[in-house]
């Protein structure tokens, strides 16, 4: 059992050589307000004048000290001289920082720690937190882990921060803290212990006073009369540890170089003398304390071992799970390094189609990932970019008036032609190639971001290899985005090249005009119902002898507004009457319902063959019945197939209503372009009907690109790469002369695993001892 504390100080060296922290070892830590004797307690427990002295702020930096004794076996070990008599080794010293130096001077050891504190926290008075490790081997010492802070300090001094008080309190808190920490509050005697700053701190940390072992310093500067008694007799404080009372040399004593044994003995002769304190001699003085720290570690190691076994247990199963995420190093030999390159290309490639297919085990809630991103691409980002396309994106009424007109030729503008709307609509179905190439990018971009997930921790360890299987996947997909693309690019000159009116869904020619006719009556309808309102509004108020309307213009008498009124009507009558004779005339020639295919064929009285209304149809069907039309009988004569000539509208045109061609102003027309501003109801009609073709046909290509370009997507370059990923790893790394420089492992990870190595052997060696001691 007595090999506890070397074992605990064994395993705190290699916690501190390895940086860890995981084991909270039992230690005894020295607490207490500057200058209340800390340093001289720590050095009476050693015997030893080897900590740095002054007035002030001294221990300016935490000094984990760890005492062996050599007397009882403990390194190094004695010798036996030639002649028999045993040569006990010299006390010494070492220093974590400092690993191949031994010391014997303690005047050394005194420099060093000195020079040591300013390295780290400068040369005036600021504090570290930053520990000094020190090792004292010697016959006289009891094995003991003591931890030295600085002070509680008020008022700070020198480069010390305004907050210095909060910082040493929170430096001592870090220490105590921790539950196998011992407390020893070092307390002035000569202060009254209402004040200690030591009890004050250990108390926040030990409520119930279990672990703190209260030290009283400097009994003998107490004022002539008074004494500690009831202190150190636990009275007055309960501490479960109790209380030790010690004398430690003065200042005085120190300046003279007073020795050890000479205070160690004056010490002994303070006690002994003392009327209050002479009952309880034995239980006082450093020799007591050092015995009794003892006794406490070991009991409290003891104690605290079962815990530190199953911490360590744990800790045993952790590191060696880690360790084996490191991979084991000896697979990487010439026998295996084929079928682990097998094995890992294998991982990536199904890692590859497992995350495609959605069948991944890491499968993610928190975000969409792989296939099912590719799928969202398809639906809602794709299917949202296509319908934010607007069909007539970029189509002034102007574009739509020249391209009537350009289409008409030298001829004037007879009818609405149908190349017009075949110029018009091409550039608007271009509209959907560039978010059917983006689709093709995200997708593929996404696959790359797969790829960039695959192949796990195990693969981790060989960064060369994980990077070519990355760059063979990525090259793999770039050479099939160039493919995709292109076919995608085709989709959409396929639809460019042929506009096929004859589409089951296409409004055709005759839907827009009777939707146009339709939308033109109601607008009608709904002027004549407001005139005719207000004209029964003023006739009603005419009638009333205080009529709003005759007060608002007392100067027009009714009968003028009434004539008005009959004036507007018959002009509106007219309007409607020939819009009424028009319409009949496209319902018996050239309406939707009655256009006959055979006049396509330029035979103009041919049977309605009740066929669906085309564009074709509607645009060619009727106008060649109207005996008044002779520019389109004369251009369908003349080449004797309706598709050659001047593709014409069924439209009235104003000129055949009796208006002039005025041709200069039509030649300002094609020049100036704030002319069409101006735009007459025949041509507003004909810009819509235009518009509501385009919009239509449109849609019907939107409606077959959305559907087109995700198969492209999925069967040229998802399907394409996932089937050819695993031969194209194969055929590419899978060569006896890549294995070399595929299986270089990565230098972090070998370090890693030197260091998880180490300390799996330290968890284990401190078990096996714990094991052994318990
Ligand atoms: N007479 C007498 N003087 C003591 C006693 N203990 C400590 N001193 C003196 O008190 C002063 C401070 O002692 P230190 O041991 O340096 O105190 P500390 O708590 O380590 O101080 P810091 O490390 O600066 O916080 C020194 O001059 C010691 O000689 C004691 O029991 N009796």
């Amino acid at each position: 059992m007595n090999d506890l504390i070397p074992l605990v100080n064994k395993l705190q060296d290699v916690f501190n050589t390895i940086g860890s922290d995981q084991i909270d070892l039992p230690q005894i830590v020295v607490v207490g307000s500057q200058s209340s004797g800390k340093s001289s307690v720590l050095e009476t427990i050693v015997q030893k004048d080897f900590l740095p002295r002054g007035n002030g702020v001294v221990t300016r930096r935490p000094l984990v000290l760890q005492l062996v004794n050599t007397h009882l076996g403990s390194m190094p070990p004695s010798s036996v001289s030639s002649d028999g008599t045993l040569n006990e080794a010299p006390d010494r010293a070492e220093f974590l920082h400092l690993p191949n130096k031994q010391f014997f001077d303690f005047e050394e050891v005194r420099k060093e720690i000195e020079t040591e504190t300013a390295r780290v926290a400068g040369q005036n008075k600021a504090i570290s937190r930053t520990p000094i490790h020190l090792k004292i081997f010697s016959k006289n010492v009891l094995n003991l882990t003591l931890v030295d802070l600085p002070g509680v300090t008020k008022i700070p001094v020198g480069d010390q921060p305004t907050d210095i008080e909060k910082q040493t309190r929170n430096l001592i808190l870090d220490y105590i803290l921790k539950p196998n920490s011992v407390i020893l509050a070092v307390s002035p005697a000569n202060v009254d212990l209402a004040n200690s700053d030591s009890l004050k701190l250990a108390r926040q940390v030990d409520p119930e006073a279990k672990r703190t072992i209260g030290v009283l310093t400097k009994l003998d500067l107490m004022d002539a009369g008074t004494n500690s008694l009831d202190i150190l007799s636990g009275r007055a404080y309960p501490l479960k540890l109790g209380f030790i009372g010690v004398v430690n040399r003065s200042q005085a004593d120190i300046q003279v170089n007073k020795p050890m044994a000479d205070a160690f003995k004056s010490e002994t002769e303070f006690f002994q003398n003392h009327p209050a304190y002479r009952a309880i001699a034995h239980r006082c003085g450093t020799n007591f304390l050092a015995k009794t720290l003892n006794t406490i570690l070991m009991n409290h190691i003891r104690d605290k071992l079962p815990d530190i076994k199953a911490k360590l247990n744990s800790l045993i199963g952790q590191t060696q799970q880690e360790l084996t995420s490191y991979g084991d190093p000896t697979f990487t030999g010439k026998a295996h390094r084929g079928s682990l390159i097998l094995q890992l290309l294998t991982k990536f490639a199904s890692d590859f189609v497992a995350a495609i297919d959605g069948t991944s085990a890491e499968i993610s809630t928190k975000e969409l990932c792989g296939g099912a991103r590719i799928y969202y691409i398809f639906n809602n980002v794709f299917g949202a970019a296509l319908d934010s396309v607007n069909p007539c994106e970029n189509l002034s009424v102007q574009d739509i008036r020249t391209a009537i007109r350009n289409s008409t030729g030298p001829r004037p503008s007879l009818f609405v032609p149908e190349i017009a709307f075949d110029l018009l609509v091409k550039p608007q179905i271009k509209l959907l190639e560039p978010p059917s190439l983006r689709c093709v990018e995200l997708a593929y971009e996404e696959l790359v971001k797969i790829c960039h997930n695959c192949g796990g921790k195990d693969l981790s360890r060989f960064p060369r290899f994980h990077a070519k299987l990355i760059e063979v996947v990525s090259d793999l997909l770039r050479e099939r985005l160039g493919p995709t693309s292109d076919y995608v690019e085709s989709l959409i000159s396929i639809q460019r090249s042929y506009i096929n009116t004859n589409h089951p869904d296409f409004i055709g020619g005759g839907g827009a005009m009777s939707a146009l006719e339709r939308a033109s009556q109601k607008k009608k309808k709904d002027v004549d119902r407001t005139r005719r309102l207000s004209a029964v509004n003023m006739a009603l108020a005419g009638n009333g002898s205080d009529s709003p309307a005759r007060e608002e213009n007392p100067e027009k008498p009714l009968s003028s507004a009434m004539a008005n009124l009959s004036v507007h009507q018959a002009a509106e009558r007219a309007d409607r009457e020939r819009e009424r004779e028009r319409l009949n005339h496209v319902s018996q020639h050239g309406g939707p319902n009655n256009v006959s295919t055979s006049s396509v064929n330029g035979s103009p009285h041919g049977p309605n063959s009740g066929s669906k209304d085309t564009f074709m149809n509607y645009f060619f069907g009727g106008q060649q019945q109207r005996n008044d039309r002779p520019i389109l009988q004369e251009s369908a004569h003349r080449s004797g197939n309706v598709h050659n000539v001047a593709k014409e509208m069924v439209m009235p045109k104003t000129v055949l209503d009796g208006e002039p061609l005025d041709f200069d102003k039509k030649l300002d027309y094609m020049t100036d372009s704030e002319e069409f501003s101006g735009l007459n109801e025949r041509e507003d009609m004909e810009t819509q009907l235009i518009r509501s073709l385009i919009t239509s046909y449109f849609n019907i290509t939107r409606k077959s690109i959305q559907d087109l370009v995700p198969k492209a997507v999925m069967h040229l370059l998802v399907n394409y790469s996932r089937e050819a990923v695993q031969n194209r790893l194969v055929a590419t790394l899978y060569k006896e002369e890549l294995f070399n420089d595929l299986l270089q492992e990565d230098d972090n990870l070998c370090a890693e695993r030197a260091k998880c190595k180490a300390m799996l052997d330290v968890f284990k060696n401190a078990f096996t001892i714990i094991n052994e001691a318990m």
